[in-house]
């Protein structure tokens, strides 16, 4: 087998919790980080990092996308090659869109093609799922499409959701950061037995709602009683937005990951309308917002080797 000198990897943004599925559910979104690494024959680590917000990633060997390199290589009982690393950022940081998993997902993947694919999809899957803490944001960011993770006896079982092509996901993103951990942090540790009742009800409902797009249960369904009450406080204009949202007409609008991006579910006929409430809404309160209209990626991580 040829030895791979360099790998491109395409990873995308990823939208996690959807309302009543913390922790457990997210979908991958047609938004995306790129990265090449290039072995150096000459020795060291070299990172350059292009896109907007560049100057927000690290390039020390304490980036994420190394820290995950290295990780697999640690996990392979292997010495890491020396590279360069050339990121182009598409996902914006600490905005709810998984930028930290496109890095974990991407520095694995990567490291499993330079060193010969050593590892299977599900053994990268699962050093993902412990890098980042959680599995709703790197799951759908490896595997593509929406993605459903439960633990079982011997780790993780993960099924594929059924998405209508015409649940169209609009994601409005601030012009402000809100990191995971911050926002992990105002979350309570228990709940009451109604709420993880509400929880369960709602996630299934959901489930049938996005398979079918049947908006009277996507409606119901995007509502939580587990995360979203506790951050809607950290992101200013949440209601505003929300309301406009639902008057353009959007099933409903919940917090992307743990935010600060809004995301919207509406039928592609009325998703420009909503995009543009969105954006107006937010504006209303001082706060510059990207929205867009996305769909969902079904491919996943891609990466391409270079001889
Ligand atoms: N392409 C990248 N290369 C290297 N590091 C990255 C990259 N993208 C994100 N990171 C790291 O991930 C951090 C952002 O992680 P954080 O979890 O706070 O935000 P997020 O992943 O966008 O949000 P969420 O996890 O809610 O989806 C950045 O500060 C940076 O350290
Ligand atoms: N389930 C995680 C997703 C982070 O993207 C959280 O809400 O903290």
């Amino acid at each position: 087998m040829s030895v791979v000198s360099s790998v491109t990897v395409t990873v995308p943004a990823t939208t996690a919790n959807l309302g009543p599925g913390f922790d457990c559910i997210g979908a991958a979104l047609t938004l995306y980080n790129k990265v090449k690494f290039t072995r150096l024959d000459a020795g060291g680590l070299i990172i350059q990092v292009t896109g907007k917000e560049a100057e927000g990633v690290n390039t020390d060997e304490s980036n994420l996308l190394y820290q995950a390199f290295v990780k697999l290589y640690q996990h392979i009982e292997q010495i890491p090659p020396s590279v360069k690393i050339e990121i182009d950022l598409g996902v914006p940081l600490a905005r709810g869109l998984g930028s930290s998993a496109t890095a974990i997902v991407g520095g694995l993947v990567a490291a499993n093609q330079l060193a010969g694919e050593p590892l299977s999809q599900l053994q990268v899957m699962e050093l993902a799922i412990a890098m980042e803490g959680h599995p709703d944001n790197v799951v759908p960011a490896l595997l593509g499409g929406c993605r459903l993770a439960a633990t079982s006896a011997e780790g993780w079982e993960i099924c594929d959701v059924p998405w209508d092509e015409n649940v169209v996901p609009v994601v409005a993103i601030p012009d402000f950061e809100l990191s995971t951990q911050e926002a992990r942090r105002v979350l309570p540790t228990e709940f009451s037995r109604a709420d993880a009742i509400f929880n369960t009800a709602h996630l299934g409902l959901l489930l049938r709602g996005l398979a079918t797009g049947k908006g009277e249960w996507l409606k119901t369904a995007l509502q939580d009683k587990l995360h979203q009450p506790y951050r809607q406080a950290l992101i200013p204009g949440y209601d505003a937005v929300n309301q406009a949202a639902v008057a353009a007409g959007a099933y409903g609008m919940v917090i992307s990951g743990a935010g600060p991006t809004l995301l919207a579910l509406a039928d592609a006929q009325h998703s420009p309308a909503v995009a543009a409430a969105m954006q107006t809404a937010w504006q209303t309160v001082g706060i510059t917002a990207d929205v867009r209209s996305l769909s969902l990626d079904n491919q996943g991580a891609k990466s391409l080797n270079e001889g």
